[in-house]
């Protein structure tokens, strides 16, 4: 049978009563993991968005973070980010060098607070071997899997061990594999599926274009968002600044694409250039703003509100 699914521009919220008397009252923090974090949003883990020192202004600003796995080395990264009183947030993938990498931070005595599996379908044997190995070698920390797109694909991750479910397959915007093997769920279907199906967090990945957004993953079920193009435009994303007849732009490029994989091997992902914004300061106070004012409209006083709002569905 075919089924119809949504994304988030095919959705909005049904306002309820506001109870506050100032936007600034409402509380966007969120409890993750063994920490609490000002929003529910984050940088991809994709290099042409964060670097050490994204991760660490992200950290410092109270807001949660996860480097990239692609040429790091997660022992240093995690003693830098130790060593400054920071909480270290590493991704690993599902190979040898995964393991070697794992073995160097046990042999050195250090336990990253979050470890994130990051590969394009966990819902897989090597993931499962990876994510049991994790758990048994580092019980200490706080792991999230990811991706994977369906309520089975989320029940197994969490029945191996995660403690988080990153869910999104194909909904990014440098993503190609939707056009390579056909293969791609619309994040509100995604979202609403996988949340309802699990008791551990949810993070949305990927598809988020206006800030609105936000609300409406938050609405769906997820604790946590993770967002890329959103976050490649900055002084402080990683991407390099290109100039263009005068105007600046910033390279935003798939995990997956050619130019992060140095060949063109199962390629995934494209690069594209996106504009240059400046200093990222003022998106994330307008994030915070603009969630606040989500959560006044929800008729509550923080991100629960948004749980328990109506969703319609919008026809063009
Ligand atoms: N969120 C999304 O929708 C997507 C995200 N990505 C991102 O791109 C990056 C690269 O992802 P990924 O390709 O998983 O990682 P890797 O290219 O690092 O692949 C990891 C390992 O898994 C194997 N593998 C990967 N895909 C498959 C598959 N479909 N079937 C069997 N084995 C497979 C690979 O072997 P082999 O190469 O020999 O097959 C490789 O050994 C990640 O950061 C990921 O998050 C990529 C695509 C979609
Ligand atoms: N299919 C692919 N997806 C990718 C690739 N690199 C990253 N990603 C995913 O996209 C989101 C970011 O999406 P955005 O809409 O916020 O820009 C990211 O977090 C990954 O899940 C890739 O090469 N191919």
């Amino acid at each position: 049978m075919m089924t119809t699914e949504l994304n988030y521009g095919d959705v909005y919220l049904v306002p309820r009563k506001t109870i506050v008397d100032s936007r600034k009252e409402c509380d966007t923090s969120v409890q993750f993991g063994p920490r609490r974090f000002d929003m529910p949003i984050y940088p991809s883990n994709m290099k042409s968005v964060v670097d050490e020192e994204t991760c660490a202004a992200f950290a410092r600003l109270g807001w949660f973070y996860t480097m990239h796995r692609f040429n790091v080395d997660a022992c240093r990264f995690t003693a830098a980010m130790q060593e400054e009183g920071l909480f270290a947030s590493i991704s690993v993938g599902v190979n040898e060098d995964t393991l070697q990498q794992l073995a160097e931070l046990k042999a050195a005595g250090l336990t990253p607070e979050y470890i994130t599996l990051d590969v394009a379908n966990a819902w897989c044997v090597k993931a499962e071997r990876m994510i049991k190995h994790i758990k048994d070698a580092f019980p200490g920390s706080f792991l999230i899997g990811g991706n994977i797109a369906t309520a089975e694909a989320a029940r197994d991750l969490e029945s191996w061990g995660c403690d988080a479910i990153k869910a999104g397959i194909a909904g990014g915007r440098v993503c190609i594999t939707k056009n390579k093997t056909g293969f791609h769920r619309p994040m509100v279907s995604t979202v609403r599926d996988c949340a309802t199906a699990v008791s551990v967090p949810v993070i949305a990945d990927g598809g988020i274009v206006e800030h609105g957004d936000m609300a409406k993953a938050l609405a769906c079920g997820a604790s946590m968002i993770m967002a890329g193009s959103l976050f490649a435009g900055y002084d402080e994303s990683a991407g390099e600044i290109v100039e263009i007849n005068g105007k600046h732009y910033k390279e935003y490029f798939g995990s997956a694409s050619q130019f992060n994989k140095g060949a063109y091997v199962n390629v995934e992902g494209k690069k594209i250039l996106v504009e240059y914004k400046g200093s990222i300061g003022k998106l994330l106070r307008e994030l915070k703003e603009d969630l606040q004012s989500s959560v006044s409209y929800a008729g509550g006083r923080d991100l629960s509100a948004l749980k328990t709002v109506e969703m319609i569905q919008v026809y063009r």
